[in-house]
């Protein structure tokens, strides 16, 4: 199992009080399996993204990453954890302004000891951005600064990506090209993917599915 979420609580402190948001979250990932998260707005799938990735504690319940339990971390385990264990898409792709797009995908992977030219040739040319490669972040696209953003991830190899609606800049034909891409090099190279996406079509492309309604996995 690469990830094990059980009985996971938490709650935020905001000015109206203590407010639950997830109450009592338990569900696994396999090596090389697809999950979707969906669920309507603030019903907790971003946070369970971010007690999965190691960006933030729950109240509450076991998360166990490759079979480390996250929660019991200090701050440079956690930090270790994150270079190593897991990568994340998030809808802020965070790439690095200074560095071309080449330098971006692989910086993750160097930052991990985990480069490999190979794999790396074999991503950019599948998410299409080979010929970007010199180009800077702000001289590409939405989309195009996604598919980086993408590859960057999968480029480090971690054994669990996180990501949140990875595709939702893209047009509907090339996030159905995108996700394929994501699924068949997941799958390829063992990567268990929890992924957070509003729409029913791209869910229904993911191995297995779980719907969060108020904090809750529904049945
Ligand atoms: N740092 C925080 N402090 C206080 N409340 C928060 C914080 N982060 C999230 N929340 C609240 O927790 C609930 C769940 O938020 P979360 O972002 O996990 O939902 P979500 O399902 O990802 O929503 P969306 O689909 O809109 O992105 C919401 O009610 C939100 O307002």
């Amino acid at each position: 199992m690469i990830l094990s979420l059980s009985d996971i609580k938490k709650s935020y402190q905001t000015a109206e009080g203590r407010t639950p948001v997830l109450g009592g979250v338990s569900f696994v990932l396999a090596r090389g399996e697809s999950l979707a998260l969906t669920g309507e707005s603030g019903s907790g799938k971003s946070t369970v993204l971010h007690l999965a990735g190691g960006l933030d504690k729950p109240d509450s319940g076991t998360i166990l990453v490759n079979g480390r339990d996250i929660t019991k971390l200090d701050d440079v385990g956690r930090a270790d954890f994150r270079r190593t264990d897991v990568g994340v898409i998030f809808q802020q792709f965070n790439l690095i302004p200074s560095l071309d797009v080449r330098a971006n995908v692989s910086f993750h992977a160097k930052l991990a000891r985990r480069f490999d030219p190979l794999w790396e040739g074999e991503l950019v040319e599948a998410l299409g951005i080979d010929q970007l490669l010199r180009r800077y972040p702000e001289q590409l696209s939405g989309g195009q600064q996604q598919r980086v953003a993408i590859g960057r991830t999968l480029a480090a190899r971690p054994p669990l990506v996180l990501a949140d609606e990875p595709t939702g800049n893209l047009d509907e034909r090339t996030a159905d090209t995108v996700l394929d891409i994501m699924l068949r090099l997941t799958k390829s190279a063992g990567i268990a993917l929890l992924l957070v996406t509003h729409s029913r079509r791209l869910a229904d492309r993911l191995d297995r599915r779980i719907t969060l309604t108020s904090g809750k996995i529904a049945a």
